[in-house]
């Protein structure tokens, strides 16, 4: 029997949860997984469907205010399945309003409030300026992460969880405390589209090494050459350089 080296990646809510490309997010892993010598396999998840089984990483995009309100019941229903794999380790990246929905609530600028899963210690509110632009932020886990942010809401983070990383352009989770996104377990929550793994290679692998330990006990990439891994990682190196040089 040849070995299994299978990795699902279920995006959650790609009808209306994936703006500004956020859907590169799953491709990036899915190439960078067959880099590794895994087998990716993409699944879809929206309002109404049935979570499939044995899931191994869960990517989720950003979307408009009218966008959180249709998958709000939905996602409250998954509540409990979501809650229990992110307690068990599961790799799970989020970005924006999927982000948000990931905390307490949003409390959207026109007033109304959507609950969410509770999934991270945070809160949200709608402002009256939308947040727009390039962002430059730096973590001690990832380096320096690049990408673009456009949002009403302003994120508040309560001690449960840590920020993803420190503001050095662009506002992030909100105007006041130069902190961007949130990180909980093997959580990683950003307010950065873009999209953000091709600019930001560390997450993609921490999420795919994450994976593979949890689904196998251990994270065994295909040997490669130095010049093979030199060539591979060329791509996103450009991006990363480009974006940097990205007036806000
Ligand atoms: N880019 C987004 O996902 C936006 C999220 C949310 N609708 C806000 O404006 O704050």
């Amino acid at each position: 029997m040849t070995e299994d080296r299978t990795i699902k990646i279920l995006q959650l809510y790609p009808r209306e949860m994936n703006i500004y490309g956020d859907w590169g997010n799953v491709l990036v892993l899915k190439q960078r997984l067959k880099w590794y010598g895994y087998q990716p396999v993409v699944e879809e998840y929206n309002a109404g469907d049935e979570f499939p089984a044995d899931v191994d990483i869960i990517v989720g995009g950003g979307g408009q205010d009218s966008g959180q309100v249709v998958i709000q019941q939905d996602l409250q229903q998954l509540a409990p399945t979501l809650q229990g794999l992110a307690e068990d380790g599961l790799p799970m990246l989020v970005i924006c309003g999927l982000y948000q929905l990931f905390g307490r609530f949003f409390k959207t600028h026109e007033g109304a409030l959507i609950p969410g899963i509770g999934i991270l210690d945070m809160e949200t509110h709608g402002g009256d300026v939308r947040l727009i632009g390039n962002v430059l932020s730096v973590s001690e886990e990832f380096g320096e992460i690049h990408g673009y942010e456009n949002h009403s809401g302003q994120t508040f983070l309560g001690p449960g969880v840590k920020p993803l990383a420190e503001i050095r352009k662009g506002e992030g989770n909100n105007t006041k405390d130069s902190t961007e996104g949130a990180r909980y377990k093997n959580v990683v929550a950003s307010y950065l589209h873009g999209s953000l793994l091709p600019k930001n290679p560390a997450i993609a692998d921490f999420l795919i090494e994450k994976a593979a330990i949890r689904k196998f006990g251990s994270f065994s990439p295909v040997p490669r050459s130095e010049e093979d891994l030199a060539e591979l990682s060329k791509l996103s190196e450009m991006a990363r350089q480009h974006a940097g040089q990205r007036p806000r």
